[in-house]
């Protein structure tokens, strides 16, 4: 992971999403936050790594592996620190002004054409109040689903991107990518390919 200067990324237009309804408050999408030189050596890192099958998706869990039927992190669950070459990423995240500390907890995602991920609030008790996915591959539609009314709204996560999630857009609205084999991204029906995220969060690690 180069650890040159990152030019200011660019944002998506200011708090809307696809179709015209409002992102959910404290969303932010960062446009080519990862340099595109970058990427293939965190491709073939990732492709090397650690993948469990335990889901209908393969993951990797780096930091703390994550109980999914328990939803909670414990000692017992503590991997160790980030990998070295993960470390540059997670500090750079963490001088985003939405962090309070450099994440320690990464869960890798990769979802093939017709894999997906259910709506669903990150664990709360787990996870500290900001979350960040960077995107490599193909982009994809998330959607995101107000938990006490029937508003949504949806974004594409374009590769490279960073979505950062804190405050509402954390807590009161769920977040999912429709298991699809195609999106319809301005106007155009796209077929699905190979898409992986990193997510980066912090572990509230049990007392
Ligand atoms: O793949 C993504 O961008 C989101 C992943 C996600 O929501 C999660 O791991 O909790
Ligand atoms: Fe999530």
């Amino acid at each position: 992971m180069s650890e040159s200067a990152r030019p200011p990324s660019r944002e998506s237009p200011a708090g809307r999403s696809r179709g015209g309804s409002p992102l959910p408050r404290g969303a932010r999408l960062c446009l080519d936050y990862l340099p595109a030189g970058d990427a293939p050596r965190l491709r073939d890192l990732l492709d090397g790594g650690p993948w469990r099958d335990d889901l209908k998706r393969r993951v990797q869990h780096y930091g703390w592996r994550y109980d999914y039927r328990a939803r909670k992190i414990t000692h017992a669950l503590r991997l160790g620190p980030l990998p070295l070459w993960l470390t540059p990423l997670a500090s750079t995240i963490g001088d985003l002004p939405e962090f309070e500390r450099v994440p320690d907890q990464v869960i890798v995602n990769e979802y093939c054409p017709e894999q997906g991920i259910s709506a669903h609030v990150d664990c709360e008790p787990c996870f500290g109040p900001a979350i960040a996915s960077l995107s490599l591959g193909g982009a994809v539609e998330m959607v995101f689903r107000h938990r006490q009314s029937d508003k949504s709204a949806s974004l594409v996560l374009p590769p490279l991107s960073l979505l950062v999630l804190t405050g509402e857009a954390r807590y009161d609205w769920t977040h999912e990518i429709p298991a699809r084999r195609s999106d319809t991204i301005d106007g155009m029906r796209l077929p699905r390919t190979p898409r992986v995220s990193l997510t980066f969060r912090t572990a509230i690690r049990e007392p």
